[in-house]
């Protein structure tokens, strides 16, 4: 039967059976999975439209250790550019493709491991190409090309400053303007001219909608005074590049040469994406959503799955209920509908089920957020469908009040949104809004730097070494008003002393995968007068991680739910009931995931703080070697437990009970409520403190637990 087959690919394959039959080392090679891979990916890179640029692309970094590329979504920037890069002579390290959110970072590094014929990460020390996110780092030590998140380039920066096992990195997606991209261009800036480096470092800026001209700018317009006054103090290990210790105060400005930055543009895209409007503006975004995702499944052929973009995960789970609903009700004749979320606090693992291809005669439709904006290529993928929105975070200097709010997106991340169709062949985007409403968005996002809490930032630019944060070459200074505020925050936490220069505490807390606020309470629970390190990690673990709680948005639901719970809420509020959901998961031996569901708890947000807690555990090792595990109905553990959330949250995040019966806020004196979803909704405390301030149809304090006021001063008054 085989011999007869019509079927030429089989008849080739045959034939290289053959051939390899006469040479076992090709024989090897063509029965190879992993190199049949890499032979049949082969032909699409070589139609991608960056191909042909590749020795162009190679001589100008011969030339210049800058390059900023742009070049349309899809050209096969952020998968082939690293791959040209290897056979230069002076890409003797590893090249770093950082990507602003872990998804893609994931996922590009699974793609390129495909295309080099590689294994993954760590999974053998052969393995090529790896990836590194916060609690995942999958590479091995013959690591070649690293997809990284902005913030674990940044954690590496801490430990070696001069980046000295990296050729080159290469900051993709740069027009996000994330925090994070805005620091790592400013320290990679200082690194070059600093001359500290005794091999190149190459450096590639790239994005389909990049500022060229301001990043080419800002890279060669040298600073009138290097600004990092090196912090050799925290032992830091630089490798076997000369120690980068910067600059101190006294010394006087080095002159520094023009760098020269060149720059390249990739025209063109594989496929095209076809754009509709809609004529009139809608109401109801997500009806009109729906709405487009039943019309595109009845009437569009397969295959074809549908990518949605929404604001948050409240609402696409909504969504995802109201798909089903009506999925479940349409004739048989019509393919199955496999709907997947995709938001950030999702584990890893449930997020990269959107890459894998449908089952046959199903249609997959992706409900997501912008995480899925930049840089992903979602297989199967022909339609986008974009309600023109998001979840932009907001901040309030005055009132130092960080809150998300939905807003309009912009033209860049619309057009970041289109490229995600045509990816694999011509494509549709569907944009639920009218044409007029897209000329009126703003062309850029406004940079992260100049919208958030700066505490963040400003602590990892002190842990490198940078004394005059306010000088820091930012691509776009953010306002002195917002890094005066993050100093103040800082110093209230306790990492910097009074002179603004980094202490021991500061050092420990930039350490930590977390923010300043939960590093500082993870390193108060450490202390001894406090003993309860094992405890407060369960609860950030379920901070770092989607709601555990089963979403009930009912009266029915919520009543529900209460009864599940009842034996692990607490009365002292949301903190210490996180901790008895976790502590009960964890000492469940036969069934947990009945246990879960019986309770109203997502197991697979349980399996992922399980994994997040044993990392922090790990991490949390120098802080505390033998830490005690703490009965947790012992009062004065429960006291000691919020206080090193009080320790943490400061005068931030407290709320107090005023005399007519509402509370209002420490910082900025807002009226806010308990939400719903907290344990101690509907209750008078004396003062709260909440994980959240949130603005939905009125202002509201999430993860909210009671405290005495008389704990201040005990709190506040140590260091
Ligand atoms: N996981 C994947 N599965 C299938 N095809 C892929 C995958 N990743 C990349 N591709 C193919 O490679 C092409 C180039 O992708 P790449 O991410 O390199 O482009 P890009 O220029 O960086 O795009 P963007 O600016 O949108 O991030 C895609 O359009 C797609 O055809």
């Amino acid at each position: 039967m085989e011999n007869k087959s019509p079927n030429n690919a089989h008849d080739s394959k045959k034939r290289k059976r053959v051939d390899g039959a006469q040479n076992p080392r090709s024989q090897v090679q063509s029965q190879s999975p992993l190199a049949v891979k890499k032979q049949k990916l082969l032909q699409s890179r070589q139609n991608l439209p960056i191909w042909s640029r590749q020795r162009d692309i190679r001589n100008r970094l011969r030339e210049h250790d800058i390059l900023v590329l742009s070049g349309e979504t899809g050209s096969g920037k952020s998968t082939q550019l690293p791959q040209f890069l290897l056979a230069e002579s002076w890409c003797t390290g590893k090249i770093a493709v950082t990507q602003p959110r872990r998804v893609a970072a994931i996922s590009l590094a699974r793609r390129v491991a495909e295309e080099m014929g590689s294994p993954l990460g760590s999974s053998s020390p052969a393995s090529k190409v790896g990836y590194s996110v916060r609690f995942d780092d999958n590479t091995s030590p013959g690591t070649k090309i690293k997809y990284l998140t902005e913030g674990m380039l940044l954690q590496e920066m801490l430990r070696d400053g001069t980046l000295s096992q990296y050729s080159c990195v290469v900051v993709d997606e740069v027009h996000e303007r994330s925090v994070d991209v805005d620091l790592l261009l400013g320290f990679l800036k200082q690194l070059l001219e600093s001359g500290k480096r005794r091999k190149p470092l190459k450096i590639v800026v790239m994005s389909a909608t990049a500022d060229v001209e301001s990043l080419s700018e800002f890279f060669s317009t040298p600073m009138t005074k290097p600004e990092v006054s090196g912090d050799t103090s925290n032992g830091t290990v630089h490798g076997d590049d000369e120690e980068f210790n910067g600059f101190s105060d006294s010394e006087q400005p080095t002159p520094v040469e023009k760098k020269q930055v060149s720059t390249c543009r990739v025209e063109g895209r594989q496929y095209p994406v076809k754009l509709h409007y809609l004529d009139n503006p809608t109401e109801d975004v997500v009806d009109a959503a729906l709405q487009r995702i039943l019309h595109l499944h009845c009437k569009e052929p397969m295959p074809g799955d549908i990518l949605v973009f929404m604001t948050g995960q409240e609402i696409i789970q909504g969504l995802q209920k109201l798909v089903e609903e009506l999925a479940g009700n349409l004739p048989s004749e019509y393919p199955r509908l496999l709907v997947l979320p995709l938001f950030a606090a999702l584990p890893q693992a449930a997020q990269q089920r959107i890459f894998e291809r449908a089952p046959p005669n199903t249609r997959k439709v992706i409900l997501s957020t912008n995480i899925a904006e930049t840089s992903v290529t979602v297989p199967g993928v022909r339609y986008v469908v974009d309600t023109g929105k998001a979840k932009i975070k907001q901040y309030r200097n005055r009132l130092g009040l960080e809150s998300l709010l939905v807003k309009p997106i912009s033209k860049s991340s619309a057009d970041q949104r289109k490229g995600r169709a045509g990816r694999e062949a011509a494509g549709q985007c569907f944009r639920l809004y009218t044409q007029q409403s897209y000329g009126e968005l703003e062309k850029d996002t406004k940079p992260e730097i100049l919208r958030c809490d700066l505490s963040n930032a400003v602590l990892k630019m002190k842990a490198r070494g940078v004394e005059d944060v306010l000088s820091f070459p930012f691509l776009t200074p953010p306002n002195r008003e917002a890094m005066e505020k993050a100093l103040l925050q800082l110093l209230l936490l306790g990492t910097l002393n009074e002179d603004g220069k980094i202490n021991d505490i500061g050092r420990k807390v930039a350490r930590l995968p977390l923010t300043p606020t939960l590093g500082r309470i993870v390193l108060e629970a450490a202390r001894p007068e406090r003993d309860c390190l094992l405890e407060v990690i369960d609860i950030i673990a379920c901070l770092s991680v989607e709601n555990i709680f089963q979403p009930t948005d009912t009266e029915e639901a919520r009543e529900k739910a209460l009864e599940a719970r009842s034996q692990l809420h607490r009365r002292q509020g949301d903190h210490l009931t996180l901790l008895a959901a976790v502590q009960a998961y964890a000492s469940e031996t036969s069934d947990r995931k009945r246990w879960a569901t019986d309770h109203l708890i997502s197991h697979r947000a349980m399996q992922n703080v399980m994994n997040v807690r044993k990392q922090l555990i790990a991490q949390c090792k120098p802080l505390s070697p033998n830490p005690t595990i703490r009965s947790t109905t012992d009062e004065a553990t429960q006291e000691n437990i919020l206080k090193c959330f009080l320790k943490g949250y400061h005068s931030n995040n407290i709320a107090r009970l005023c005399p007519d019966k509402t509370y209002k806020t420490f910082a900025g004196n807002q009226t806010v409520a308990i939400h719903p979803s907290s344990v101690l909704f509907g209750r008078k405390v004396e003062a709260v403190i909440y994980n959240e301030f949130v603005f939905t149809t009125k202002a509201y304090a999430r993860g909210v637990s009671a405290i005495q006021l008389k704990w201040l001063e005990d709190v506040w008054g140590s260091s």
